[in-house]
């Protein structure tokens, strides 16, 4: 369970997130969805006791970062900069962090083999593509088999089946019943993997709670001969209707209703279209608001 509560964070002259308060529960992946600069990042960190707080507390499984027993058994980490010194080996770097976090050996091969980095294991770091480095990131961040992971702009560098394996590692992790945090700047990345969204921008929460609630209801398309009365018509029997002059969007009605409603008006349609809102542009327009 991650909780951040009333969490603000000012620098000398920026304030960088403000009041931002969620929870990310365990059994489901929540995405942190911002623009550039919104505060992801920071939100992040300070969960991860690597910056400091203003005001407010950032919890894991109901503990500050430094109060856990354990914090490389409970927590994983995939942060931007990444981990790993490039003149070491992927074997190297993951051998050096098993010993931190108390993990055996054996943990770290099975690890390479699980991201795909078996093959690569021998070669140093400094010459992995940008996908390796995050495939090792997140074997680093699997090492002590904890709860919760925490992954900043994770499916950065990932090809399309670099995406896919990363989404079902998740959704394996958050079935297993752990607890996922990701941030990205696309929410369209996140939209086959994450359950929740917490929408920030300017350092403030837009929106938190299920995808779903989200994208919210379809609407109808609808062009037709007389759209005044169609527009009429549509709104006696319970729809919402507005208008850019050509065509008519309709919210509470079914395309079959609005189908025998045109009829019984008596009024040609040339269009019926049943439209979901495209998530991005659910987001972008509530992000570009704030
Ligand atoms: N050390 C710092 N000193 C001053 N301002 C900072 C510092 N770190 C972050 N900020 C500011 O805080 C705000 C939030 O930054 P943050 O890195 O958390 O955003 P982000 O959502 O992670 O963005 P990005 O996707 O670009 O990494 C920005 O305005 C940033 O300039």
């Amino acid at each position: 369970m991650i909780e951040t509560k009333a969490l603000t964070k000012s620098y000398r002259r920026v304030t960088a997130i403000r009041d931002v308060s969620f929870t990310a529960t365990p059994g489901r992946v929540t995405g942190l969805v911002g623009l550039n600069g919104s505060g992801k990042s920071t939100t992040l960190r300070i969960l991860l006791g690597l910056s400091r707080a203003t005001s407010g507390a950032a919890l894991i499984n109901g503990k500050r970062y430094h109060q856990l027993r354990h914090p490389l058994r409970q927590v994983g980490a995939v942060l931007e900069q990444g981990l790993a010194h490039p003149g070491q080996t992927g074997y190297t770097h993951l051998v050096t962090q098993a010993l931190l976090s108390g993990t055996s050996r054996s943990r770290v091969k099975e690890l390479l083999s699980f991201v795909g980095l078996d093959g690569a294991a021998a070669k140093r770091t400094g010459d992995y593509s940008l996908g390796m480095r995050q495939r090792l990131s997140v074997a680093t961040a699997l090492l002590g088999e904890p709860d919760v992971l925490i992954l900043d702009e994770a499916a950065n560098g990932l090809d399309p089946s670099g995406m896919a394996w990363l989404r079902e590692l998740l959704r394996e992790h958050a079935a297993r019943g752990g607890t996922v945090l990701i941030s990205s700047h696309l929410l369209s990345e996140l939209e086959q993997v994450a359950d929740d969204v917490v929408v920030i921008g300017r350092g403030e929460i837009l929106h938190a709670g299920p995808l779903a609630g989200l994208i919210g209801g379809t609407r109808l398309r609808v062009r037709g001969g007389n759209p005044q009365l169609l527009w009429q018509a549509f709104e006696r029997y319970g729809g919402t209707v507005t208008t850019d002059g050509q065509v008519l969007y309709v919210s509470g009605l079914t395309a079959e209703h609005a189908g025998d409603i045109a009829l019984h008006v008596q009024v040609p349609v040339y269009e019926l279209v049943t439209e979901t809102p495209h998530l991005e542009d659910v987001f972008l327009s509530l992000a570009g608001e704030s």
